[in-house]
């Protein structure tokens, strides 16, 4: 054989070889397996449900017989209870200790101020410091530390008793303990009183609207609501539920409707259901004093067709300090208020704005909110509030 032939076959014989080896060691699975047919699982004909509808067929025509049905009655709904809320006297005295916060800050801190042996200016700026950040307001504050650095050295050396008499008899002349904060509830003849509650939403003025029909009807006195607040329909549904509580009839108008006509209306009906008061809850999310000026303006010239104005309640939260005294100052400006009800006092350390809003706004706190429940809101009593913010 040729050479050229030999090496022909040996390459043949190689690239066989070659071959072979590459089939037995080529890595295998790396394809995606096939997708493996799940095993069929026969039922027994026996077990198979029958299709949808054949049990019904078969039912309705031999063993279960259909559910009786008894005829529909209809529906009746028990009138809520109506509840009978305890009297507005003496609640002050009943909510005292909610008054803690402003007891510890502005009571206690004043009395162990005014207790040490020697006041320096230090202690006289002490002094200072607790009634501002009270909320007793900067000119007050002034006058009530005037007084007291007289009255101290008149004294002398001071027993706790003395100290506490003076504190108390300081702070009832700064609250006025003899402004009159009588609520004008009183009836006309045949006319029902007229109570106005203004002031910025956010404040409890729904709220106080709501409690104050409460301790009205707890007074015996017949009250109508009027839902003028139509700027937040929410505000209507929560003065029905503060009415129906009482038996207190609630008049309301449409969603974003026209203030004045609920307000007409609600006086309207207060007269021909010989009422004793009408308690009118008005919106306060206006942004403009123009504005604010044009419906509350609008909502007291048209009760004043058929009534009386008695009171403008302006609801305050004790909480907002001086932000919140602003607000108020641009509702004072608008209408005449006659009375404020101070909203939160429990549980805030701020228990002076009493003397500031009194002195900025010139008219008397007259009712206070002490707590979230439905009889918390008191006449406001300016000795038992001392009394409480000093301790017994
Ligand atoms: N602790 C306490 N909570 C109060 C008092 N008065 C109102 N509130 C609560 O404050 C919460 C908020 O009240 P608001 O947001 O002012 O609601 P509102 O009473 O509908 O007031 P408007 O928005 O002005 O109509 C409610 O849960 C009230 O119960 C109060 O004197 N003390």
């Amino acid at each position: 054989m040729e050479p050229i032939g030999i090496i022909a076959i040996a390459v043949a014989i190689l690239v066989l070889a070659a071959g072979s080896m590459f089939l037995l060691l080529r890595p295998r699975g790396k394809a995606a397996p096939p997708p493996v047919e799940p095993p069929e699982v026969r039922i027994p004909e026996e077990t198979q449900a029958p299709p949808r509808g054949a049990v019904e067929d078969q039912e309705a025509t031999t063993t279960i017989p259909p559910p009786r049905t008894t005829p529909a009655e209809p529906m009746v709904v028990p009138p809520p209870a109506v509840e009978i809320p305890p009297p507005s006297a003496g609640r002050m005295v009943r909510l005292r200790a909610r008054l803690a916060r402003s007891q510890n800050t502005l009571g206690k801190g004043l009395l162990d101020l005014l207790s040490r042996d020697r006041l320096d200016d230090d202690t006289w700026d002490e002094i200072e410091e607790t009634l501002i950040t009270a909320d007793v307001g900067i000119a007050p504050t002034q006058a009530m530390v005037q007084d007291l650095r007289t009255q101290v050295k008149v004294l002398g050396s001071r027993t706790p008793d003395e100290v506490r008499a003076l504190l108390r008899k300081e702070l009832l002349i700064q609250i006025g303990a003899d402004l009159d904060r009588t609520l004008h509830v009183q009836p006309h003849g045949e006319r029902p009183a007229v109570v106005l509650v203004v002031g910025v939403n956010g404040t409890g003025k729904t709220t106080t609207t709501g409690k104050l029909a409460r301790s009205l009807v707890g007074d015996g006195r017949s009250v109508v609501l009027g839902a003028a607040d139509t700027f937040r329909a929410a505000a209507a549904d929560q003065l029905q539920t503060w009415g129906d509580r009482v038996g207190a009839e609630v008049v309301r108008g449409p969603e974003g409707g026209d203030p004045a006509s609920v307000a007409f209306d609600a006086v309207a009906k207060g007269t021909a259901d010989k009422a004793d008061v009408v308690i009118v809850d008005t919106a306060g999310r206006l942004h403009t004093k123009t504005g604010l000026m044009d419906e509350l303006g609008k909502v007291k010239r048209v009760i004043e067709k058929k009534a009386t104005v008695d009171e403008v309640l302006l609801v305050l939260d004790a909480t907002t300090g001086q932000n919140g005294m602003r607000q108020a100052q641009v509702f004072a400006e608008v209408v005449d208020v006659t009375g404020i009800a101070l909203t939160k006092l429990d549980g805030t350390a701020k228990g002076g704005i009493i003397i500031s809003v009194q002195r900025e706004l010139g008219v008397p706190v007259k009712l206070v909110g002490l707590g979230e429940g439905p009889d918390d809101l008191a006449p406001f009593d300016p000795e038992v509030f001392v009394d409480a913010l000093l301790g017994d």
